[in-house]
């Protein structure tokens, strides 16, 4: 057996120091343990008045909570950096503690077609929600629960994240624990990747599904990097298990190497393929049986089945080995040369899964209504309840200093609004609930515009469907009705000028033109152009000044095409679109000065304006080149307050439409440091006017670039095509950042332009034999190619010059 890193490494410190001490340090695993001073959210004896006068839903617990809650405030009021997160959890009492240590809220993520929709599918059922499963694209044409829309169940995609809510029954040594479990199901293609990204900064832990054959895939790594973004615990489950190929195995390699998150199987398959027919469970070292027409029966059985038995002990020990390398008390344990307990090892898998040091690994079939049950139990093991998630709002009192919330009902309240959905009843806000409760009727402030809002209508949402309630408590998710805001915005009681951080919202990299083919059709299109981009950030809707037409960018031809259809289907509006144009951006290189004067004077009222300055690159930052910046540094009043506000005006105007291809302008700085004006002839217009000519001239003597954006491409495929797929992107001038290559596939991470990656999925689907696959999200702006900028420059000019003609 190989020579475990504990083991080494206690080794050679006896080597140098002549004594052998295991490990003395205790774990310091989970983010709450560590001491942190709190400030509570809100002090005030009349928000504990107001904590124990709210309405009496959780009824059993009421009186006691509201009891500690007041002790709690009382000792925050007193000395509120005195208290740490600890003092207030180990102050909550049992009954709050229970709900919330029973309380999941989880995602689930994965490659495109992994089979999150079918495994939810399951969850439902076996949950007792839905009655009957129907599949993804099934004969039976109903369609997946969580695929609501039409489109998603035509297609078998799915575009939007739905949520639902659940409860789980999981037997533990012969006793029943209720688990409730509120799920996303996420999309897999990147094109709406902004509902993972949502989905990820509300939850607070994931199960990342993967196709047994195919292992970590393109979309798998962009959906880990976005689960490192909100930092998110994940247990992992690798789905398809009755496929041919299908190998756990592999996908276990694969999340250690590729995704360098230390993973472990917790589980071995009984079977493989067609005959795949359960799991053993390593901790226990027993065997689990689903059975039944669908599953749904579970057969537990203390004898591994003999062909099993030596992989089963081989995979424990490797999972204990694991362990060890992540969890000091399991690391103890394994330099005694002792074993285990099954509750050693569960208790140190939840808290390396917590820490996000390790990610269990369960398997089975969806499809083939396999061991979806096991993979549950595991979300109640391993997974964190919300008091073990650090949460943190900012505290505008204090220069926005971290405050961390407690999910707590008693406490004032603070939820996140993470997505806006349009329904027949109106403007369905997506909340997230971190601390206190929300209830029907109150009245919750918005910390971006600071105005109140009642909250009429809350519900649950379970997909489509919405089951009204009449308070939610902390930790959980709902949706409310009538509260008009932003996505992103944050919600308290009033009292308390906190905010939370929003979400990562990447920017749109495609644009096309689009117009209704019927003039009549326009009242339509334009209420489904507001609703599709109050509903989705990374979807924006522009009109272009000069030619007049709407512009829609979006992450890709796929999310385009999808409001296109959409907006046939749902607003019965056929509409003409243009061809997909990449966002291009604009920057200048070198510093410039400039002395502008405006100037018309004939007769009557003229227009006059003088602005004199400078402009200069701004160096661009470790994730890129900068928004453009306006600064005034008039000295002795030669431009007034007024006009120079005017002055910042044409620059924004000038900044959103570059002089050299009318795309935005970047990286640029533009100082008004002196000027002049006329008595009778300036006005804000003509300073206006002035400052956007004086961008436009000095903008071109400033050496301007265009630039392209640059997506990071995650490419997977067999082995023997790596110099196929080495050629196609070394012909688009991608530069391969790193490879990596395991015993059958290797995966190869490039910077490529989304220029150079049109028509890029057929020729791969050629040169791989359809094996290959590729993902990619928007990386940064690079400047393009010259001969790419004269094209585009000479082709903007014509569509000017053909304008200006007719
Ligand atoms: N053989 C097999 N096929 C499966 C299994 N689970 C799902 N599938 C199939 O895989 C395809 C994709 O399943 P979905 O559940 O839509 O996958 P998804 O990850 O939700 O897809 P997107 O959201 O569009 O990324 C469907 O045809 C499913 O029937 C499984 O366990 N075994």
């Amino acid at each position: 057996m190989r020579m475990h890193r504990a083991v080494r490494a206690a080794a050679s410190a006896e080597a140098s120091f002549g004594v052998f001490k295991t490990c003395a340090a205790r774990p310091r695993f989970m983010c709450l343990n560590a001491p942190s001073r709190v400030l509570l959210a809100g002090s005030s004896p009349a928000m504990v008045a107001r904590g124990k006068g709210a309405q009496r839903h959780f009824s059993e617990s009421r009186s006691t909570l509201a009891a500690a809650a007041e002790a709690v405030l009382k000792q925050a009021a007193a000395d509120p950096s005195a208290l740490t997160q600890d003092d207030i959890i180990g102050k909550l009492d049992n009954v709050e503690k229970e709900r919330l240590r029973k309380l999941r809220n989880i995602g689930i993520a994965a490659h495109i077609d992994s089979g999150k929709t079918t495994v939810t599918e399951r969850v439902l059922f076996y949950t007792g929600r839905i009655k009957a499963i129907h599949e993804v694209r099934g004969k039976d044409s109903v369609g997946a629960k969580m695929d609501s829309m039409d489109l998603e169940r035509e297609k078998g995609i799915t575009i939007q994240s739905a949520a639902t809510f659940c409860d789980w029954v999981k037997k533990e040594d012969g006793k029943d624990e209720k688990y409730h479990i509120n799920l996303i199901d996420t999309p897999g293609h990147i094109d709406f990747t902004i509902e993972v990204e949502r989905a990820l900064r509300v939850l607070d832990g994931a199960v990342m599904i993967l196709c047994a054959v195919s292992g970590v895939q393109s979309q798998t790594i962009t959906v880990d990097r976005q689960m490192r973004r909100y930092n998110i615990p994940r247990i992992s489950f690798v789905n398809k298990m009755d496929r041919m190929g299908a190998n756990p195995f592999k996908a276990v390699d694969q999340i250690n190497q590729k995704l360098r998150m230390p993973a472990a199987a917790i589980q071995v398959p009984i079977g493989t393929e067609d005959s795949f027919i359960g799991v053993v469970d390593l901790i226990n070292m027993r065997a689990i049986y689903t059975e039944g027409s669908r599953g749904e029966i579970i057969r537990v059985s203390d004898e591994v089945p003999e062909s099993v038995q030596a992989l089963a002990k081989e995979r424990r020990a490797m999972l204990i080995e694991t362990l060890a390398d992540v969890d000091d008390d399991i690391a103890e344990i394994y330099l005694d040369e002792k074993t285990p307990s099954p509750e050693q090892i569960k208790a140190a898998i939840r808290r390396a899964t917590i820490a996000r040091k390790f990610s269990p690994v369960l398997m089975g079939s969806a499809l083939g209504d396999k061991c979806v049950q096991p993979m549950l139990d595991a979300v109640c093991d391993y997974l964190p309840n919300p008091i073990e998630v650090e949460n943190l709002a900012l505290d505008k009192r204090r220069e926005e200093a971290p405050v961390k919330l407690v999910s707590y009902n008693s406490l004032p309240f603070i939820g996140l609004a993470f997505k806006l959905e349009e329904s027949n009843y109106g403007q369905l806000t997506y909340i997230r609930v971190y601390q206190g409760s929300l209830k029907k009727g109150m009245n919750v402030f918005n910390a971006r515009t600071d105005k109140r809002v009642k909250v009429p209508r809350i519900v649950r949402m379970h997909s489509n469907e919405m089951e009204e309630v009449p308070e939610i408590g902390a930790g959980e998710i709902c949706a409310v009705f009538g509260v008009d805001c932003a996505s992103g915005d944050t919600f308290t009681d009033g009292n308390l000028p906190y905010s939370m951080s929003s979400m990562f919202v990447p920017d749109p990299v495609i644009s096309l033109s689009i117009k209704p083919k019927k003039s009549l059709d326009s009242g339509n299109f334009s209420k489904a152009m507001a609703r599709f981009q109050r509903e989705d950030p990374t979807f924006r809707v522009h009109v272009d000044a000069e030619s007049q037409e709407t512009i829609i960018s979006g992450m890709g031809e796929l999310h385009l095409d999808i409001y296109v259809e959409r907006m046939r289907r749902e607003y019965k509006v056929e509409v003409e679109t243009g061809k997909p144009q990449v966002a291009y951006r604009e920057t200048i290189t070198q510093g410039v000065k400039f002395d502008h004067t405006l100037k018309k004077q004939t007769g009557g009222a003229g227009d006059f304006a003088r602005v004199v300055g400078y402009m200069d690159p701004i160096e661009p930052g470790p994730n890129g080149y900068l928004p453009s910046k306006f600064r005034e540094e008039v000295t002795g009043g030669s431009i007034s307050e007024k006009y120079l506000f005017a002055c910042e005006k044409g620059f924004l105007a000038s900044c959103e439409k570059g002089p050299l291809i009318g795309h935005p302008v970047l990286g640029t700085t533009m100082v008004i440091n002196d000027g002049a004006t006329h008595m009778t002839d300036s006005s804000e217009m003509s300073f206006k006017n002035a400052t956007q000519q004086a961008f436009r001239k000095a903008f071109k003597e400033a050496k301007p670039q265009v630039l392209e954006p640059m997506m990071k491409t995650t490419i997977t495929a067999p082995n023997e095509f790596q110099g196929n797929i080495v050629g196609l992107l070394n012909k688009r001038n991608a530069i391969i950042n790193d490879t990596e290559i395991g015993p059958e596939d290797f995966t190869l991470l490039a910077d490529c332009s989304l220029n150079a990656m049109f028509g890029f999925s057929s020729q791969l689907r050629a040169a791989t034999q359809g094996k290959g696959e590729f993902g990619m999200e928007f990386s940064h702006y690079n400047p393009a190619p010259g001969q790419l900028q004269k094209e585009l420059i000479a082709a903007h000019d014509k569509a000017q010059a053909d304008r200006n003609k007719k």
